[in-house]
């Protein structure tokens, strides 16, 4: 996991780091520009292709420096503009200015071309998380003049004019895309920032978790590898038993499809056995639509004792409160609550003391808002959900782009996976699935709802690979498989 630190502490981290293993800042700043290459040339490799690097006063700044000297050397035709003169500039800036190559130009604003920069990738240096506040004279009149140009536009650490941890006031740089060091800045997380972010990439610079760790944050950026760490390992010998009996309930009315989509994600995720509590005409269509299910009638609610876990919500209509009151005093158990299981909550608040402790409640945003009241942006609502997990003993998957997961006891992750085509009808269905089959294969609710939205951004990933903007949920089952294939997950 990557500790995710508010942008006040990252000078500290840099400075206690950079004594632990006896090195100078400086030569951290070299291995941040060492990353940000060696990413850089994945994706631009054209040499005498021109970079202009925007480089601030600040030590965001000397990284610009520095990486101009290291794409110079890789044959880049690179020019530099500077802003602030050399004594008024940090430390390590002034090391890298002194190492700039001769066959770099330099422009000092607002002594520029703009003309030459606009056939350019322009590199953001500006200003990182040492930002203190808005955008004002030259910088903000180059941001303005650099966000019309049509070019790549990239930027170190954090997009200028971003906040580390608040939302951002005034004008910021639109990058196209944001490589942030070490781990991603909470602001980069925020569907309000996302225009400036463009496509996230981490860089690592080499400080390893459990040093970051030392710095106390509530809040984490989960990886590949910690997902495959929580994996249960099944052997040879496992039978469908081991793998869970688990029921969901939903799918009445017009909306037997909701169900559907969660009872074959289910399946795909690894149940072994999935039951349906449905109605009418809708359990045909169930049993035509995912013959491995077994489909249920009214009186599998008095039978709740023997299933490993619940998931309660997709495409359930409006049903009385009465009916989720029975169901949480008749067992303890967690359990999964989605959709119209959490409308009926947020009509009926008194319900909440009677979830059962460390369930799931997966809520969209405007589910959210249904249940905590308006926000007046995310970072409210980030607060929001965490006192409710908090206070209610439960855990909040609130969905959406870098998904958040808060818990009982006051942690926030942010999932990695996952992308804009996912934005589909039923895709939240799918993850209600996913979350209730890891639950009632025995994963505890948190390992449940990380690995659960962790592989459904997954499949989402490789799903979009060929469906592009024409996904629909039934691809992202369809690609469940594959993501326990690329994790290696058997
Ligand atoms: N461990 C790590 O993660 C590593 C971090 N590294 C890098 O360091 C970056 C942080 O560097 P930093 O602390 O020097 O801050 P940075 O953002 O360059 O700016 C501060 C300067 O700007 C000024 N200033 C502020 N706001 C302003 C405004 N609106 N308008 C005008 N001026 C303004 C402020 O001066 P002030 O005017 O407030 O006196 C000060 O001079 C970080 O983002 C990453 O890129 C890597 O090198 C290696 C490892
Ligand atoms: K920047």
């Amino acid at each position: 996991m990557l500790s995710i630190l508010p942008g006040k502490k990252i000078a500290e981290l840099d400075k206690s780091y950079a004594r632990e293993v006896g090195i100078s800042s400086w030569e951290l700043m070299e291995r941040a520009a060492e990353s940000f290459v060696s990413w850089f040339l994945k994706g631009f490799s054209g040499v005498q292709e021109k970079v202009f690097i925007f480089s601030g006063p600040g030590n965001n700044g000397g990284d610009g420096l520095a990486i101009a000297r290291l794409l110079s050397e890789k044959g880049f035709a690179v020019s530099v503009v500077l802003f602030s003169s050399k004594e008024n500039s940090s430390v390590d800036w002034q090391v890298n200015f002194d190492k700039l190559p001769e066959g770099i130009s330099r422009y000092q604003y607002p002594e520029i071309d703009f003309e030459l920069a606009s056939s350019a990738i322009i590199i953001d240096a500006l200003f990182g998380v040492g930002i203190n506040r808005a955008l004002g004279g030259e910088y903000l009149e180059v941001v303005n003049t650099l966000n019309q140009l049509s070019g790549k536009k990239i930027s170190i650490d954090i997009p200028s004019g971003l906040p580390s941890d608040s939302l951002v006031e005034g004008v910021a740089f639109l990058a196209d895309m944001t490589v942030s060091f070490q781990f991603p800045k909470l602001s980069l997380l925020i569907p309000e920032h996302s225009k400036y972010v463009g496509d996230l990439h981490i860089a690592d610079i080499g400080i390893p978790d459990s040093f970051l760790d030392q710095f106390g944050s509530n809040k984490s950026f989960v990886q590949a590898s910690d997902i495959q760490k929580m994996h249960k390992r099944f052997d040879n010998f496992s039978h469908k038993g081991d793998f869970g009996r688990i029921l969901l309930i939903g799918g009445r009315g017009g909306k037997v499809g909701a169900i559907i989509l969660s009872t074959c994600s289910a399946m795909r995720t690894g149940s072994g056995l999935v039951h349906v509590w449905a109605e009418g005409a809708s359990k045909d269509v169930i049993h035509i639509s995912c013959c491995e299910a077994m489909v249920e009638g009214e009186k599998i609610l008095d039978e709740l004792d023997k299933f490993d876990a619940l998931g309660i919500g997709p495409g359930l209509g409006e049903v009385p409160q009465d009916l989720l009151r029975n169901i949480f005093q008749s067992t303890g158990k967690p359990m999964v609550l989605d959709a119209d299981a959490l409308n009926v909550l947020s009509k009926h608040p008194e319900l909440w003391d009677l979830i059962p402790k460390g369930s799931i409640l997966t809520p969209h945003l405007k589910e959210f808002e249904r249940l905590t009241g308006k926000s007046s942006h995310h970072f409210e609502r980030l607060d929001k959900a965490s006192e409710y997990a908090v206070q209610h003993k439960v855990y909040l998957v609130l969905k959406g782009a870098f998904t958040s997961i808060s818990t009982p006891d006051g942690k926030q992750y942010f999932n990695s996976t996952g992308n804009k085509h996912m934005a589909t009808a039923g895709s939240g269905d799918v993850l209600t699935g996913m979350i209730t089959s890891f639950l009632g294969q025995g994963y505890d609710p948190l390992n449940a709802s990380l690995c659960g939205v962790f592989h459904h951004g997954l499949a989402g990933e490789i799903a979009s690979k060929t469906k592009a903007r024409g996904m629909i949920a039934t691809d992202i089952i369809e690609s469940i498989p594959s993501s326990f294939l690329e994790m290696q997950i058997d």
